[in-house]
């Protein structure tokens, strides 16, 4: 396993839905997910995935590529693009939201 978790962190995955201007939960239920970035050590590259705690679901599975803009819209809602969706962590405190900001923002500084 050539790949390590840099931060976990609890969180609501959200996608945004263009058509109706509204959050999404990503997969198929809301709920918590355990939020990861994951580090990999020979290639130095990034990304983030997470499972819901309920049934292990993947509900984010994304890279985080090199000048990713990582957005803090409030102390837990913290948000971000690619090319095909928005993307939207609703944190279930705010230690976990830094936690995993800090991260991010390493992460970004690395790549
Ligand atoms: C240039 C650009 O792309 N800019 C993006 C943001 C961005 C900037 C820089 C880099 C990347 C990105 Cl991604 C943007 O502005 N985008 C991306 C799509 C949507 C949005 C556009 C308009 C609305 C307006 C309001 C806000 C919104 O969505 N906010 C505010 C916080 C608030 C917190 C929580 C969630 C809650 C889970 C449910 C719901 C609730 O509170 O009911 N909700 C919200 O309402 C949440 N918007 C956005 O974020």
């Amino acid at each position: 396993m050539n790949e390590q978790s840099i931060a976990s962190a609890r969180a609501s995955v959200m996608i945004y839905d263009d058509g109706t201007k509204k959050w999404i939960p990503s997969g198929t239920s809301s709920g918590l997910s355990k939020v990861q970035i994951y580090q990999h050590t020979v290639q130095q590259t990034f990304r983030v995935v997470g499972r819901k705690l309920q049934n292990h679901e993947v509900v984010i599975n994304c890279a985080i590529l090199k000048g990713l803009k990582y957005n803090q819209a409030t102390a837990t809602f913290h948000q971000w693009r690619d090319n095909k969706h928005v993307y939207g962590l609703n944190f279930s405190s705010k230690e976990d939201a830094d936690l995993f900001a800090k991260a991010m923002f390493h992460s970004l500084e690395v790549l």
